[in-house]
């Protein structure tokens, strides 16, 4: 199964839910980061944390441009980045860039999001545009090669817990719906250690929200794949 996981918002949890997800995962497991903005420079070229924490989650190898084809060195929204270095994104071209089989061959494989589900590509277009048309090339794919599978890619949202989060939460499950995805589960992970009402707004969210639920990660001391995991299930 393919998985887009996707956030309330930039820094929401979106990587250390994904890479806690992955260390669950049983079977032939990767993870990928097609947009990365926020990398620093090295010999081998531009590298972002996230893309290099859900490789060391994962047991497929592939190479770094593989699990990460799209990088730029500022910590700024992506779109901008790329005029900075006269590459332009559009929801087809970053589709084609990111693709890989191994996306499908996996036993469980997801795709981390860069800031919330309509991250702009500054041309009118959105990334999650480009989760649409990769739902469409799967089930366009499964039906040549085998009508009885279902569509394989679903959508996993991570509400980063603080203030504001409740609108945040339901504004993001309305439009993800509304685009005709499937939201295979959520997650509650709570970013501001200080939350006032912390139980309050998760049971608001319980009632509110549409998809299964698939866990609540506390504020952790120690924010890793393996401590973040502990509290999460597998979507089914
Ligand atoms: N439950 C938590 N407890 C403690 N720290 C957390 C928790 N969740 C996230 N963090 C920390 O908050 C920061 C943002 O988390 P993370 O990088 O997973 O967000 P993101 O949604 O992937 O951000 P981006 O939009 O940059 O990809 C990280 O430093 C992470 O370690
Ligand atoms: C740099 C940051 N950590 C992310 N990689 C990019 C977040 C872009 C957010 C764009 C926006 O919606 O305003
Ligand atoms: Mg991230």
């Amino acid at each position: 199964m393919l998985y887009f996981v996707t956030g309330t918002d930039t820094d929401s949890g979106k990587t250390l839910v994904s890479a806690a997800l992955l260390s669950k995962a049983q079977g032939h497991k990767c993870g990928f980061k097609p947009i990365a903005s926020g990398c620093i420079s090295t010999d081998v070229g531009l590298r972002n944390s996230d893309a290099l924490m859900l490789i060391a989650q994962s047991n497929i190898d592939l190479p770094y441009q593989v699990v990460n084809p799209i990088s730029f060195e500022p910590a700024i929204a992506p779109h901008i980045a790329a005029k900075l270095v006269n590459r332009t994104l559009t929801a087809q071209s970053v589709l084609d860039t990111m693709y890989n089989p191994a996306m499908l061959e996996a036993d469980f494989a997801l795709i981390e999001g860069a800031g919330g589900w309509r991250l702009p590509f500054g041309n009118g277009e959105y990334l999650s545009d480009t989760v649409k048309l990769l739902q469409t090339k799967l089930q366009q794919a499964q039906q040549i090669q085998n009508p009885k599978k279902k569509p394989k890619i679903e959508v996993i949202l991570v509400v980063g817990m603080k203030l504001g989060c409740l609108n945040h939460a339901l504004l993001t499950q309305e439009v993800i719906l509304a685009d005709g995805l499937t939201i295979a589960g959520w997650v509650a992970n709570q970013v501001d250690a200080e939350m006032a009402f912390i139980d309050d707004n998760l049971n608001s969210l319980q009632q509110m929200m549409q998809a299964p639920f698939l866990g609540y990660v506390p504020h952790l001391t120690a924010a890793t794949a393996e401590n973040a995991a502990v509290y999460l299930q597998l979507p089914q």
